[in-house]
């Protein structure tokens, strides 16, 4: 297995290249599946599977309840990819190889990104089994320090200091929304901001306190996405970006 600094952009484009010699799917759409929600991968139509232990340089999943497979197929007619099992920093990698698949998902093409888990909430109002749509989160290993971008950076993949003001695509949220209506299952259906944390350990009843003061909604282990918008979605520099939302602070770049 490759360390961690011998990972490089050729690392990624191999694994990209494996998959797309063996696949003739062109996924725009990438899904990820936390705890408990491998089976959205199972409603793929014409399923092409490729399990981590044989896909060149990827982790392998060592959670109970993550399959440890790409699953390619189709939804809804949509070419899509989908991770059954998602990587976790305390299951001892490190963060580049936790966000591994972002950048393989970059090279195949894809355009969207949707990740999902399992969390905890600490909002009011929220009931076991209830669907958060993340708005926004807070990175509290990244604000520490601990960060996939650290290191050597590769601008191919982005920008040495990617903004993260409009991190979450506003429109994807919405259709969400407006879908769960439809479904007249609104009420389950909650947006908010998610804080990651590196785990194993859930929290205190100290941290759940001190997290819901910070305005947090759910609190649940490292996702893949943080840090890494640039490397799906390259930013233009120097841009302005208006914030809509009141609950948030503007930035201009
Ligand atoms: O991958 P997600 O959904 O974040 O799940 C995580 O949450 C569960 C409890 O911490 C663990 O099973 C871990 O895998
Ligand atoms: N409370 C809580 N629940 C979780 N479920 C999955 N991860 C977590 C976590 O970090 N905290």
């Amino acid at each position: 297995m490759l360390s961690e600094d011998q990972i490089c952009y050729q690392t990624y484009q191999e694994t990209a290249d494996w998959l797309l010699s063996r696949t003739k799917l062109r996924p725009k759409v990438a899904i990820i599946c936390g705890s408990g929600l491998g089976m959205l991968a199972e409603a793929l139509a014409n399923q092409e599977i490729f399990k981590y232990t044989d896909v060149p340089n990827f982790p392998q999943s060592t959670v109970q309840g993550h399959a440890g497979q790409l699953v390619f197929g189709e939804l809804e007619g949509k070419a899509c990819v989908c991770m059954q099992g998602r990587f976790h920093k305390f299951e001892g990698y490190p963060l580049i190889k936790v966000t591994f698949p972002v950048r393989v998902f970059r090279l195949l093409g894809v355009e969207v990104l949707i990740v999902t888990n399992a969390a905890g909430s600490v909002a009011d109002g929220y009931n076991t089994g209830d669907i958060m749509i993340i708005k926004d989160h807070i990175n509290l290993p990244g604000l520490a320090g601990q960060h996939p971008l650290c290191g050597p950076n590769d601008e191919r993949f982005g920008s040495r200091f990617p903004c993260m003001s409009d991190a979450y695509d506003k429109s994807l949220g919405k259709l969400a929304l407006q879908i769960s209506r439809e479904l007249d299952c609104s009420d389950y259906v909650h947006e908010g901001v998610y804080c990651m944390v590196g785990g194993p350990s859930f929290e205190t009843i100290a941290e759940a306190c001190l997290l819901h003061k910070l305005g947090v909604d759910a609190v649940g282990k490292w996702l893949e996405f943080s840090g890494l918008r640039d490397s799906l979605f390259p930013l233009e520099q120097n841009r302005l970006y208006s914030v809509e939302d009141d609950s948030k602070p503007g930035i201009v770049d």
